[in-house]
């Protein structure tokens, strides 16, 4: 008998001939490769760049020009600090994002996502009301799709607006930075929205994002700021963008400071990649709701009234700005 052949711990084994014990290798072997068997195989994922095909994009994009009878030519992407922004689109086509087909369903955030399809100062709208975030768990690619899906039905000029949290001392709660470029933390780790195989109907292999801001629209809301009276809390600036959730320690937002950046938050970015690729103008419009870690918070009144304003200041820039685009000022 091989005794070295352990079949089990218990003594039993030991008693039993040299053909039971070969009988019980094979069996417990094949009950072994059954258990691999049954195992689930490795998932492979789909790169960010290829969870929605074309004609996927296309289909949702047709559903909603079917569903308005609309052609936006402006696309906003709203943040939940300025959802009131959707109460200017006139006699708008409300959608939730879960009547289109294939559109993804943020788990957190459920049914609430909407679009609102319709006028704002003379130029037809599109805006998605209830971002989703990377934080959240949504897929980077997921995260961005409304950009592709804007691009399809037509838009020309993406606005979109976030909150941050400030960086540099120059920039205070209730300001709002139009930015001029940005620093991608997100990507260095690999979350890019443009990983996988490229369609080419989308955009470039390699797009060029050195000038994803466009210098017009950055014009027009330093015009308009002065028009309205806001030129000293509207300013320009260099957004970074981290995955969150948690917010940056004060040896990040030291190190942030150093390489250049003014503001800090979780979203935009990505969006801003994908309408440049797919060849969108984009207008970044961030609302300040933290200050830098080495300003003081202001009072809960004066940090209510602050806010406010910048919200109100937001709203103000982005109908003036649709107003003179549509009618070339
Ligand atoms: O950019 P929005 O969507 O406004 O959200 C901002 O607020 C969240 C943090 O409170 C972050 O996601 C940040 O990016
Ligand atoms: O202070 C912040 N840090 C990072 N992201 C943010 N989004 C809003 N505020 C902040």
């Amino acid at each position: 008998m091989n005794r070295n052949i352990k079949m089990c711990n218990r003594d039993c084994c030991e008693l039993k001939t040299a053909l039971q014990i070969r009988r019980m290798k094979l069996l417990i072997e094949k009950r072994l490769q059954e258990e691999a068997n049954a195992k689930p195989k490795d998932i492979i994922e789909t790169p960010q760049g290829e969870l929605y095909s074309f004609d996927d994009v296309q289909k949702m994009a047709n559903f909603i020009i079917n569903r308005t009878e609309k052609k936006p030519k402006f696309g906003l992407i709203l943040s939940s600090h300025v959802n009131m922004l959707a109460d200017l689109v006139e006699s708008p086509v409300v959608l939730q994002y879960t009547d289109i087909p294939k559109f993804p369903v943020s788990q957190l955030r459920g049914n609430n996502s909407k679009l609102f399809v319709g006028q704002i100062m003379g130029g037809t709208v599109i805006a998605a009301q209830g971002r989703m975030h990377f934080y959240e768990g949504n897929p980077v690619g997921s995260c961005t799709l409304p950009v592709r899906m804007f691009k399809l039905c037509g838009v020309e000029y993406l606005i979109i607006i976030c909150s941050a949290g400030a960086v540099s001392a120059e920039h205070n709660v209730g300001d709002v930075v139009a930015i001029k470029d940005h620093i991608n933390i997100m990507s260095w780790c690999g979350s890019c929205p443009l990983v996988g195989l490229n369609d080419a109907r989308f955009g470039q292999r390699n797009p060029s994002i050195i000038d994803a801001y466009d210098e017009m629209l950055l014009a027009k809301t330093t015009e308009i700021s002065r028009e309205i009276g806001q030129d000293n809390r509207v300013k320009t600036g260099v957004y970074v963008c981290v995955g969150g959730p948690a917010y940056e320690t004060a040896a990040e937002q030291r190190f942030f400071r150093k390489i250049g950046a003014d503001v800090i938050g979780m979203s935009m970015v990505p969006e801003v990649i994908i309408a440049k690729h797919c060849g969108l103008k984009v207008l970044g419009l961030t609302l300040v709701t933290l200050p830098a870690h080495d300003v003081a918070v202001p009072a809960h009144n004066e940090y209510a009234t602050l806010l406010m304003q910048g919200k109100k200041t937001c709203i103000e820039l982005v109908s003036r700005i649709i107003y003179k685009i549509q009618n070339n000022l």
